[in-house]
């Protein structure tokens, strides 16, 4: 009796034990699990993150994302975390030489930027400024944007400034006020007969709407006619002279007035200024203080010839200005045009590289990242119309063993054919796209549920049926497929959920069969 007490103590003690015992192995599978879906998640994300940039890392991450729903312990994972995290670094690496080469590029655009000769002193320090920061690294592609519309936003300014430049020849009152008084004058000397109609077109010209050059022009005309009469000793009057000084007044007023404004020859204008200050001085001294006409003819000769020449000068000058603002103006355009001819051509890589990054590089087929695209339009299509649509998973058979006996490139021309097969076995409603590694999936819209069966029997007969050759031994290459159905109230993430379980069962089951998870 005692005997039989202590027994079942002893059994109750045990049980304790085992129930303590399986609740902690509950628990441990528990915190494995949390763990395990945490990964998940990351990886999730940063497939989001990453996707577009790198082909083999949008690969690389779908592929982990599916195997770690099949893991049971974090541990199962660390091969494929390991890889991931190489084509991460190497992935880096290229950013950052593109990033480089882009800094580069940027710099040598603000160095061309810093020759042009006429930058106002503001956007000088502004530029040098920033030349400085453009030289440390850049990090990130948003470092490097908002560096560029710095760049875009300087040749607006130096564009707008040359543009200023061009209006400071503008036509002043005074410069009217100028051109009435040498008009008057003209009709107050006599002019020898065939200089007559020269003179009248210069009167002309002064009261009709006229350009600063014009009226330069007229003055210069004049004072070669006069110095030709005095030369000529025809009108050396001293009332003339006095007009000739007034005359000589006004143009010295006019030089000056259109060269304050010139920034770019501002010294060489002073320097021109003052030569012409000085003629005009010397005119005006020689007429008050020479009583012999003779000399007071023969030193105003003088002045008027360094006179001339001096306007010769300004001319000169005058006209290489020109041809320099609309060289430097020729050249900001020109700048303007490559960089929006760059950027056309950069949005044209974009579209091809959209093109590509939708496209796998091996079979052809669409990617991952067209796959999503083309699971909502589906799924949006199915929520209007509630047409019947499949999500089927093909996987290659054994496919490791392609690889293992005959190697890797026999393993990948062995995928571009099978793609084919799939693709050429749909018709052009239905969809196929490469998943990753030996995976693809199938989008089946309007498929009766009576037909999916032998439709997706037929895809697999067809890949059955292909000849394959390896080194001259007839292989016969199949897959396993799962299919799911959507239906109502189903996220289409998992229908796939459901066709990838189906598949799952398909392999544990004999392999090379369809299993459809009605
Ligand atoms: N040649 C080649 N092999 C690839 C590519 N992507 C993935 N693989 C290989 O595909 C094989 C897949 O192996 P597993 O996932 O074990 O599957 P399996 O051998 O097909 O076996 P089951 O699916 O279980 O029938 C691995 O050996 C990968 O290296 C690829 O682009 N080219």
């Amino acid at each position: 009796m005692k005997d039989a007490a202590t027994s079942t103590s002893q059994v109750n003690m045990l049980q304790q034990k085992l129930y303590s015992a399986r609740q902690a192995i509950d628990e441990m599978n528990e915190a494995q699990n949390e763990k395990l879906q945490l990964l998940m998640q990351f990886i999730g994300q940063l497939s989001l993150a990453c996707k577009g940039q790198n082909l083999e890392l949008d690969n690389k991450l779908a592929k982990l994302r599916h195997k770690l729903a099949n893991f049971s312990q974090v541990e199962d994972s660390l091969a494929d975390l390991n890889e991931a995290d190489t084509i991460l670094k190497q992935q880096y690496g290229r950013i950052m030489l593109q990033l480089e080469d882009s800094r580069q590029a940027l710099n040598n655009m603000v160095g061309q930027i810093q020759r042009i000769q006429s930058l106002p002193s503001k956007l000088k320090l502004e530029i040098n400024y920033f030349k400085k920061e453009l030289s440390k690294p850049l990090h990130t592609y948003w470092d490097y944007i908002p560096k560029v519309e710095r760049v875009v936003n300087f040749y607006d300014e130096i564009l707008k400034e040359q543009f200023n430049l061009g209006e400071q020849f503008e036509i002043l009152p005074r410069h009217r006020q100028s051109a009435h008084e040498l008009a008057q004058l003209l009709s107050e000397i006599e002019f020898r007969k065939e200089q007559r109609e020269q003179i009248a077109e210069i009167k002309k010209s002064l009261t009709e709407e006229f350009e600063l050059n014009t009226l330069l022009d007229a003055y210069q005309v004049v004072l070669g006619l006069l110095l030709d009469n005095i030369a000529r000793e025809k009108t050396a009057s001293q009332e003339f002279l006095y007009v000739l000084n007034n005359a000589l007044s006004n143009v010295q007023e006019v030089v000056t007035e259109s060269y304050s404004h010139s920034i770019k020859s501002f010294q060489v204008a002073k320097q021109l200024n003052r030569d012409i200050n000085g003629q005009v001085d010397n005119v005006g001294e020689a007429v008050i203080e020479v009583d012999n006409i003779d000399e007071l003819k023969s030193q105003i000769t003088t002045h008027l010839a360094s006179l001339r020449k001096a306007l010769g000068r300004k001319e000169l000058l005058e006209n290489r200005e020109q041809a320099q603002l609309k060289q430097s103006v020729e050249a900001l355009r020109q700048e303007l045009k490559e960089l929006g001819k760059e950027t056309e051509s950069y949005k044209e890589r974009l579209f091809e590289q959209q093109k590509l990054n939708l496209l796998d590089s091996l079979t052809q087929l669409p990617n991952r990242s067209a796959l999503e695209e083309r699971m909502d339009i589906e799924y949006r299509n199915f929520q209007r119309t509630n047409q019947p649509l499949w999500v089927a998973v093909a996987d290659i058979d054994h496919f490791k063993t392609i690889n293992d006996n005959f190697g890797h490139s026999t393993g990948d021309k062995t995928l571009q054919v099978i793609a084919m097969a799939l693709k050429n076995s749909l018709r052009e409603s239905e969809f196929v796209a490469r998943y990753g590694g030996e995976e693809f999936v199938l989008l089946l819209p309007n498929i009766a549920e009576s037909d999916i069966l032998p439709l997706l029997n037929r895809v697999r007969e067809k890949v059955k049926s292909i000849p394959f050759k390896f080194k001259n031994q007839r292989i016969t290459v199949t897959v396993s497929i799962g299919a799911a159905q959507i239906i109502e109230n189903e996220l289409i993430n998992e229908t796939f959920d459901r066709a990838d379980a189906a598949l799952y069962k398909a392999k544990n089951e004999s392999r090379d069969r369809v299993i459809v998870d009605f």
